[in-house]
Formats: C-alpha cells, structure tokens, sequence
C-alpha cells in the first residue's frame, strides 16, 4: 500500500541541490507568509492541462512547452514576457500546420527561478562563493552578500510570478492571441529573414481560411478558440520550501495541488526514487513532469512512474528525455519499450537543450543549434521506429534578439556570443531559431502524419 503524503512529508526524506539558509527564523517566517498568500493557479486550470495532455498521451496532440532557463528579477518587464509568449504562438502556428492536431502551449514562465547546479561553489580569480541558484535564492553577482541566500526573494519571485501569470492571462484571453492577428506576431528582428518570410507566407495561408471559415458562419464569436488560446505555467519543482508553502486543498475534490504553476517537473539532478523532490510531487494532483537523462537507469524509470502515477492516468506523466544529439538514439529505444512493456500511458517530451550544452573557446556556455536539432531527430526516429508518439518538445528559448546559441540560419559564431549574451543560466534559443526549429520539427510532424495515415489506408 502506498504511504499516506502530506504536504511536509519530503522534509523527512534525504534532498539534494538545496542552499543552506543562515538564518532559518527569517525562512520560517517567510514560509508563513507564503501560506497566507493567494493561489497563483487553480486546482481547475492544472486539471484542464492534464486533460490537455492526456491527449497528447494518447496521441491526438502535441505538446510545445518553453521558456527562460532562469527567469530574473533583472529582466522582468512586459516585452519580455511578451515576446516570449508571441514566438510560442507563432511555433504554435507553425507546427499545428504540420502536426494538424492541437498545441498545447507550456511556458517555463511565471515561477521558472530555482536553478539546480552541476557544483555547489564557483571560483573566480581565487575567490570562491557559493553557486548562483536563481533569483528566489540568492543574486547572480559575484560577492559574499549576493550569493548568500536570502529568504526574502521567495517573496519577490511570487509577486513577479503573480504578475507575469497576471499579464500571460491577458494576453491569452484579451485579444492578442486571436488568430486574425497572426500577422502582427512576427517580431520586427525576425520579420526581415528567411524564417520571418516563411512564417509570413503561412500567415497569409491561415488569414485566408480564417476568411473562408467566417464565410461558412464560424469566427471569433462562434468559436472562441479563434479569439483567444490555452496558455499554461510550468517550473521545476526544486525549491520545496516554496511549492509546500503555496500547496493546497482543491475545495471542489478535496486534493491537493501545488498552486505555484499548472504542472511541475522533476530535474534529472533531483529524480532520486526515495528522495524529497519525487516524495514532494507524487501527492499533489497538477500534472508533472520528470527529466530523464543518460544515466536513467531502466528499472528505476519504471519505479518512478509506479510512484508518480500509480493510477496510469494519461495526462498526469511527462516524461522529458534529454539525452544528448549523440545519446539519444542509444539511450531512448530502451526505456520506451520498457514503459510500453509496463503499459504506461505517458507523455514523451524531448528536451534537446540540456545534453547539449558545451563551453566555447570564447568561456561562454553555449549549445550547437545543429546538435539541438539532431536530437529533436533523433527523438523523432527513435519514436518512429518504436511505433510511439513523440509527444512535444520543451526548449530554452526566449523572444529575444539573443546571441547565446551558436549556429542556426543566422549562423551566430563563438565570437559573436559576447554581443547579446544576457541569460542568468543557460544559453537560449533566441526568436529566430526558435521558428527555424518549429518549421523543422513542423516537417517530421507531417511526415509522422502522411506515414500514419498510409499504415491505415494499407490496412483496410
Ligand atoms: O538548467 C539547468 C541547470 O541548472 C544548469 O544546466 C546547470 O548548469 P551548470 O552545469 O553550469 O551548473
Ligand atoms: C535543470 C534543468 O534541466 P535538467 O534537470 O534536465 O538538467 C532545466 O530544465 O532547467
Ligand atoms: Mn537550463
């Protein structure tokens, strides 16, 4: 029989990627706070998504999730948050042309700061100080003070949360979302290349249904989901003290659910079976997701789905594979069959950023757009020869005109990253390559689509 969860039942089990806050007094006293503050999702929203990705789970849809690897304090203003939520709207165009099926749209937005690192210390010119952990932890500013965790911040990043879902709610609901406007979501740094024509050229396509549509008595009236589109929130649950704090009793089913984003995932750093991170997430209702890199083992995969989603529901697992370009082809085919073997019904993502981040000889982080797709390929084939369904893609990618990614149409060099390197962790895919990404993995979606459908017609 499964163990009875309660909300604080993660403090009793052994945690790892947590800072060590100097005074404990002043975190329990923001904890305190954080129970008394409202909601930021409802238990009604989370459930929706997990409907929404049950069909993904069963094949009728296709999951876009993306966003900042570390939102910050620093660059939180509405263009921003915009830009990011209008280049995911135009991916979202670009692949329901290909995949003709919905998009169901994830942001890593409104709560995305908790940063599990590879080392607890950094060293600079002989000095070491503890690792940047993200902005609802500590600063990214190279002194004792900054990088001294503050509880005070976990306040900051709900507020900014609060606001940024504030906005994103607006956005989806208020008319900027509506498809007649698919013309105005090129960004003006886009609009002028190959990717900006091409989209422009499948804007004038859907314009003309749009025209066609209203003709036969269906517009923005009759049917909402021309006017305004489903946008949700996603984090990684790292920071527990935070998701306990904002975890509540869903008056309408008497359930738990973790109110600080619609669905939450589990790093491949805190994925331990008996560990406070899976202990956290498996009681409360929001649908999750788990990050699964190289060193997943088979067996333990099979028991985290056991723990997570005891019942099977589709819709409730994501399982995010980020292996790596060259990994994924080796590592992949053995936990689908082993999940297909176990009949669990799960979402497969595929992550293509975290397996392929590698220094440049100019000291920056950065990812080969090449290798990004390769895996995103690979992803593909490998789902392809299984007979499953590659289920979505989660990316780091911003709106912004960003030099972080090397590589891509724009074909930014090792010595161009210092121009507009701003992220406070991971080098994104800026607007540009993103599109250019949606467009290829718009390609496989067709194909995936015209191969279905000659298996079928052979078969009748
Ligand atoms: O976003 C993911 C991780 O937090 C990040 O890749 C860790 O980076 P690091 O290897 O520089 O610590
Ligand atoms: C930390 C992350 O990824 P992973 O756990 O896959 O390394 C992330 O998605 O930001
Ligand atoms: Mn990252």
């Amino acid at each position: 029989m499964t163990a009875k969860w309660m909300p604080d039942g993660w403090r009793a089990k052994p945690i790892s990627q947590v800072p060590e806050y100097p005074d404990p007094a002043k975190l329990d006293d923001v904890e305190r706070r954080l129970r008394a503050f409202p909601p930021l999702v409802f238990a009604g929203e989370a459930r929706r998504l997990t409907e929404r990705l049950g069909a993904v789970a069963e094949g009728r849809a296709f999951l876009l999730q993306g966003g900042d690897c570390a939102e910050s304090f620093a660059e939180f203003n509405a263009n921003n948050i915009r830009d990011t939520f209008r280049v995911m709207l135009q991916m979202a165009v670009v692949l329901t042309f290909g995949a003709a099926c919905p998009i169901v749209k994830v942001g890593r937005m409104a709560g995305q700061f908790a940063k599990p690192r590879s080392a607890p210390t950094e060293t600079i010119d002989g000095v070491e100080l503890p690792s940047y952990r993200g902005d609802n932890i500590n600063g990214i500013e190279f002194t004792p003070d900054a990088r001294r965790p503050d509880p005070e911040r976990l306040v900051q990043s709900y507020n900014q949360s609060a606001a940024t879902l504030n906005l994103l709610r607006a956005f989806a609901q208020g008319g900027f979302a509506d498809l007649h406007k698919v013309h105005r979501w090129n960004l003006d740094f886009v609009s002028d290349s190959a990717q900006g024509h091409r989209y422009a050229e499948l804007a004038d396509r859907l314009s003309e249904t749009l025209d066609f549509m209203a003709a036969c008595g269906l517009t923005g009236e009759t049917t909402p989901q021309i006017r305004e589109t489903e946008f949700f929130t996603s984090h990684e649950a790292l920071l527990l003290v935070y998701e306990q704090a904002l975890t509540r009793v869903d008056s309408l089913t008497g359930q738990w659910y973790d109110c600080s984003a619609h669905m939450l995932w589990i790093g491949d750093r805190t994925r331990q079976p008996d560990g406070a991170h899976v202990e956290f997430l498996r009681g409360v209702q929001n649908p999750i997701g788990l990050k699964c890199g190289p060193t997943m083992p088979t067996d333990d995969l099979l028991r985290l789905i056991e723990i997570l989603n005891p019942q099977n529901i589709p819709g409730r697992l994501t399982l995010i594979a980020r292996m790596g370009h060259d990994k994924v082809e080796a590592k992949l085919p053995a936990l689908i069959r082993a999940v297909e073997r176990a009949g669990a019904k799960v979402v497969w993502s595929c992550d293509p950023m975290h397996g392929n981040t590698v220094k440049s000889s100019s000291g920056y982080k950065t990812r080969p757009f090449d290798r990004i797709l390769s895996e995103v390929r690979g992803f593909f084939a490998v789902h392809q020869a299984e007979g499953t369904h590659a289920g979505g893609v989660h990316f780091e990618m911003t709106g912004q005109d960003v030099t972080e990614c090397i590589g891509g149409a724009q074909a930014i060099t090792d010595e161009r990253l210092a121009d507009r390197y701003h992220t406070h962790c991971d080098p994104r895919l800026n607007a540009s390559q993103s599109l250019e990404l949606a467009f290829l993995i718009a390609e496989s979606l067709k194909r995936e689509r015209l191969a279905a459908g000659k298996r079928v017609a052979q078969a009748s």
